[in-house]
Parts: structure tokens; C-alpha cells; sequence
């Protein structure tokens, strides 16, 4: 049973918002963040845990509800875990087709052995504003930086992260597949159980 009826989703990300609500499904009525205010927190973190922790209280204070806020990103081994925090930032607010670019570019001369990265995902659940215990689960999703983009789904780097074990991009995978297997996935399973939904 989820503890509170409605819950406000603190994102500004279409291809996130998606995910997260086809991942709740119906466990909780879920309002989202735009309802209530279009200016977007300042992620002034320094890891992916405190920018959710952030964006999750700002969302409780100006809804009065529960929030759920999701700081993700990809880091990519060969570039000492960057973009990191900053993956929706990279190429300076240009968007991800910019992103994806600046992305390739920067590993351009990387052999592919050297291409690991890692989808990661912080998921912050607030009752409160100000509440003092934070429920924090977090997902990862290793995969490879492709050389080039592959597949149409997904948003963000999804044409660039190759998945192993499906031997695809996440782009190319259907959006129930990539809801069963990435980083946001295995965030929400352990939240859903420290929810006990
Ligand atoms: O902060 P909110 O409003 O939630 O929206 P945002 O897009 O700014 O979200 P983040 O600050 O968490 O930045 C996440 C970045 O990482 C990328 N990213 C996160 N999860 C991803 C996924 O599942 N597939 C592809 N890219 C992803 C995404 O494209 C963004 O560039
Ligand atoms: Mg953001």
C-alpha cells in the first residue's frame, strides 16, 4: 500500500516523466511539477543524490505534496566519470543532439575496450519540504559509448549507450524493455520496495 495518495513528479523531463509513470503505473495518482511552477531549481550539487534530494524538496515546497525527484546521468570511464551531474549541461544547454556530439567528439580517439560507461540514476522521495529523511535509491546500467548513434527511442544519450546484454542501444530497445533493465529501473524497484508497493 503506498503510504500517500498522490504524489508530485519533480521533473522537467519529458523522456524521465515517461518512464517514472509507466514504472509507478497505478500505485499512486501521480501530478507533475510543470502544474505547479516552470522554473526549474538550480542543481547546485555536487552528486546526483544531493541535485535529487534538491529538486525533490523544491517540488514539495511549492506543491505542498509528496515529491519524487530523479538526478540521472551517464559516466563514461575514459572521461573520469564525465559528464556526470552536468550530462543534461554538457554542451552548454544546447540540448541532447548537442550533447551526443560533444559526446562522440570527446571520444573520438578511445579504442573501444576503453568505451565503459555507466548509466546512473538517484531517486529522492520526499514527504515534505523539509523532511529529514529522504528515502534514496539508486540504479546503475553498464554499458559502452557506441561510435555512432543508433535507434529512435528513449531520449537523452539512449543512441549512444550500447547494452551488452541485449547487444542493441538503449534507443532501439522498446520502452517497456528499457523500463525493465536501465539505471531508472533499478532505482524504482528499490524504492517501490522500501515502499512496499
Ligand atoms: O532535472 P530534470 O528536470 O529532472 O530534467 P533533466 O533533463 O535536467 O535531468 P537531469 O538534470 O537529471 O539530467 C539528466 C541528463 O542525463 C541524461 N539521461 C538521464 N537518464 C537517461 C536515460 O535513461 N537515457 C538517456 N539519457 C539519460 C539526460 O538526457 C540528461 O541529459
Ligand atoms: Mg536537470
Amino acid at each position: 500500500m503506498m503510504p500517500f495518495p498522490e504524489l508530485v513528479l519533480a521533473s522537467h523531463n519529458a523522456g524521465k516523466l515517461k518512464e517514472l509513470q509507466a514504472m509507478l503505473g497505478d500505485a499512486v495518482r501521480v501530478r507533475s511539477v510543470a502544474e505547479f511552477s516552470t522554473v526549474e531549481p538550480e542543481e547546485t550539487g555536487l552528486s546526483f543524490v544531493e541535485n535529487a534530494i534538491l529538486k525533490a524538496r523544491n517540488a514539495a515546497r511549492i506543491s505542498g505534496l509528496p515529491a519524487l525527484a530523479d538526478d540521472s546521468g551517464l559516466a563514461v570511464d575514459a572521461l573520469g566519470g564525465a559528464p556526470g551531474i552536468y550530462s543534461a549541461r554538457y554542451a552548454d544547454g544546447r540540448g541532447d543532439a548537442a550533447n551526443n556530439a560533444k559526446l562522440l567528439d570527446a571520444l573520438r580517439e578511445v579504442p573501444d575496450a576503453e568505451r565503459g560507461a555507466q548509466f546512473v540514476c538517484a531517486l529522492a522521495l520526499v514527504r515534505h519540504a523539509d523532511d529529514p529523511l529522504p528515502i534514496i535509491c539508486e540504479g546503475l546500467w553498464h554499458g559502452r559509448i557506441l561510435h555512432a548513434a543508433r535507434g529512435e527511442h528513449g531520449f537523452g544519450y539512449d543512441p549512444l549507450f550500447w547494452v551488452p546484454e541485449c547487444d542493441c542501444s538503449s534507443a532501439e530497445l522498446p520502452a517497456a524493455q528499457k523500463n525493465q533493465l536501465s539505471h531508472r529501473a533499478r532505482a524504482m524497484a528499490l524504492l517501490k520496495q522500501q515502499l512496499g508497493i
